[in-house]
């Protein structure tokens, strides 16, 4: 009888057994093509608040339902953070579980900011466009609008668009980062010309700090630009278990032994834990009343076990409104590493407390 564990044979054994493979190619997708994925989630005040608590996301509004009623809530709702991971997450293994590079993100639109834990989510995604590589031949350029709804009532939670570079069939390629050769940190290279050669910060975390803030740059050669204090350094649970709690099946963020051969040999944060704890950062530093939305969501390196992100902060737009709680700040973000290089951007545009309340 045939040991299938004697170490030769176990070898000869993986050699000719095909692989039932998982994910799809560049060329499983059309234009136009609606996809259902599959298993959808319960948003867990469980995990909402490991996601939380490990992002340094500790906005009270979002633990406590007195600080929750007093910015209009019934009772503290899923973050938004862990929201928008738990709509992704199940579309990773039907778009992207093939491991392409995640290109970008944008129009990620809060359709209800009351979700409370317990609902169930459905999501489905759109093929909006697809299109060959020109820089790598071995991928193709796939984007998807992606939404989540409550399965019970139907009702829209939450949309984007992303971008991501998928392996085309033949030849299969690793993922985990880039492959460049243009590579900035093989230049060391820094160019400053285009930075305004006035930084201010606002002085406070209200609305008024920011406009005003921003209102001294009008017209002067100056920008409303600062960093956050904290950092976070990455560690298994913030690159493979965060993932893993909203159903990411991406392999490069558990699977070790998959990235050896990749660029970065090792797994890699998920970039919505990257994006996350830089927009942490900023939260720390404002006082939030009410996320809008998210969008020219870029990621810039890739970022793994042992990284600290840090957070730096744009103020790009204020706008006053007739609601005497809060007004409107547009941010554009960034998460960046220890050795300074730009990891994640995005814009974002929230509500931010009036300091008369
Ligand atoms: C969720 C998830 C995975 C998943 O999903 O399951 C993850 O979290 S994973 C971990 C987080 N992530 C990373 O770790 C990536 C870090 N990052 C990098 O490693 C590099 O940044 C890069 C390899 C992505 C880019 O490398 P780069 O060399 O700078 O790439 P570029 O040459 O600029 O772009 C190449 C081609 O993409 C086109 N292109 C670029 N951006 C956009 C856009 N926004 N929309 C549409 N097309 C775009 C461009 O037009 C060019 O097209 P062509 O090939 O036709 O020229």
């Amino acid at each position: 009888m045939t040991d299938w564990t004697d170490s030769r044979t176990f070898s000869n054994a993986l050699e000719r057994a095909e692989t039932l493979e998982k994910g799809s190619c560049f060329e499983d997708f059309s234009e136009g093509q609606t996809i259902e994925h599959a298993a959808g989630l319960t948003l867990s005040a469980h995990a909402n608040e490991l996601w939380m608590s490990q992002t340094l996301n500790h906005d009270p509004v979002y633990w406590r339902s007195d600080a929750a009623r007093a910015v209009g809530y019934d009772d503290s709702p899923i973050h938004p953070d862990y929201l928008l991971a738990s709509v992704m997450g199940p579309s990773v293994e039907d778009l992207s579980e093939k491991g392409g590079y995640f290109l970008g993100r944008d129009d990620v639109s809060i359709h209800d900011p009351t979700v409370a834990p317990g609902t169930e989510i459905r999501v489905e995604s759109m093929v909006e466009a697809k299109r060959e590589s020109s820089s790598r031949p071995d991928y193709g350029i796939v984007t998807w609008e992606t939404t989540g709804f409550d399965a019970e009532t139907g009702d829209s939670l939450l949309s984007y668009t992303r971008t991501n570079m998928i392996p085309r069939r033949e030849p299969m390629a690793t993922d985990g980062g880039r492959e460049s050769p243009t590579d900035s940190r093989a230049t060391g290279e820094t160019d400053d010309s285009g930075l305004p050669s006035e930084f201010v910060s606002p002085d406070g975390p209200y609305f008024e700090d920011f406009r005003d803030a921003h209102e001294r740059t009008t017209n002067r050669d100056a920008a409303v630009a600062y960093r956050h204090e904290r950092g976070r350094t990455m560690d298994d649970v913030m690159v493979a278990t965060l993932p893993l709690v909203t159903l990411n099946t991406a392999k490069q963020h558990h699977n070790d032994d998959y990235m050896a051969d990749s660029p970065s040999g090792e797994i890699v944060a998920y970039g919505d834990v990257t994006r996350s704890v830089a927009l942490g950062h900023a939260r720390s530093d404002e006082r939030t009343y009410r996320e809008i939305g998210y969008g020219d969501e870029q990621f810039h390196d890739f970022v793994t076990v042992g990284d600290t992100i840090y957070g730096f902060t744009r103020v790009l737009a204020t706008e006053d409104t007739d609601d005497s709680e809060a007004g409107e700040v547009t941010f554009e973000h960034y998460a960046f590493n220890q050795r300074d290089e730009p990891v994640y951007s995005g814009t974002r545009t929230a509500l931010i407390q009036k300091r008369n309340q």
